[in-house]
């Protein structure tokens, strides 16, 4: 397999890739489950991609069923090295009205779902989670968004909640106060699996609502009729992005390394199994 892939995430009202040329659906499956769906690889402006649609194709799986980690190992054993994860979310003020896409690059979890790491049953591992998305692959995006000319944000804060059921208005006015930007359901454990993989990340979450800190408050119509008027831009910018330069497998965020230092688990009490599991992600570490 390649081993310089763009993987790119697609969210809801973004199930297909219409400029990736050469496409083939491929079934993959990994030590984590099943992903969300195959794999479509193919080409985008030269560049070797793999897509995922997070909630399958047909938005059969509601963000809390998402295999994230398969989702995540799936991409990565495809020879992914970059996602761009792609997120409809509801904004929080005046500078992410709908209609406007935001470079997100912190989050806050209000999340209580499982299966947000790769590590546990015998090897514990502590990845640094500062700064949870790549400034590398953002820098490419930021330069996509502004080259694509609409109206965007780069940087905000995105807070997670569980979902499937939107914010009530005391929850969205308090995610609010705290100075988030935007609002989605499925970013985390998105970013964090990212980061154990050592796959560089970056989000653009577009903003279809005002969630429920307003006198409208979000439907699913609404946020499907956003993203309709609002998908051959989404379609524009992932094409931009595969254009983008890329820099080499070396992160000089490090994200290609980011685990070095973190597994705190003495090899000598690393259980065989265990291992075996996650030689397949890393075999850098563990193989
Ligand atoms: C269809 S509205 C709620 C749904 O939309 C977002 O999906 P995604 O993040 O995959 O674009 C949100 O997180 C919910 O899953
Ligand atoms: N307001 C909202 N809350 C959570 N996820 C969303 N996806 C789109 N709009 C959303």
């Amino acid at each position: 397999m390649t081993s310089n892939r763009l993987g790119l995430i697609g969210g809801s009202g973004l199930y297909r890739m219409p400029a990736l040329s050469d496409g083939e659906w491929i079934a993959v499956d990994t030590a984590w489950g099943a992903p969300s769906d195959s794999l479509l690889l193919g080409t985008i402006a030269g560049r070797e991609v793999a897509f995922l649609p997070r909630h399958g194709r047909g938005h059969r799986i509601a963000p809390h069923e998402v295999n994230y980690r398969a989702n995540i190992a799936a991409l990565k054993a495809a020879g992914c090295t970059e996602i761009l994860a792609v997120s409809a979310v509801g904004g929080f003020h005046a500078d992410v009205p709908p209609g406007s896409f935001v470079l997100v690059d912190q989050y806050v979890d209000r999340t209580t779902r499982g299966g947000r790491s790769f590590f546990g049953d015998g090897i514990v591992a502590h990845a640094a989670f500062g700064h949870p998305t790549c400034t590398r692959l953002g820098a490419v995006v930021a330069a996509a968004l502004a080259e694509e000319g609409g109206l965007h944000r780069i940087g905000g804060t995105m807070l997670v909640i569980e979902g499937p059921q939107f914010s009530t208005r005391a929850e969205s006015l308090l995610h609010r106060s705290w100075g988030c930007d935007v609002v989605g359901m499925t970013g985390l454990p998105e970013a964090r699996l990212a980061r154990e993989a050592e796959l560089c990340y970056a989000s653009v979450a577009m903003v279809t609502d005002d969630d429920a800190w307003s006198d409208i408050h979000v439907d699913v119509a609404s946020v499907i009729a956003i993203m309709e008027a609002n998908v051959a831009r989404a379609q524009a910018l992932v094409e931009a992005v595969a254009a983008g330069t890329w820099g080499g497998i070396h992160c000089p965020q490090g994200c290609d390394h980011a685990l070095d230092g973190a597994v705190i688990t003495a090899p000598l009490a690393w259980p065989p199994a265990t291992k075996r599991r996650l030689a397949t992600l890393l075999p850098r570490l563990f193989g």
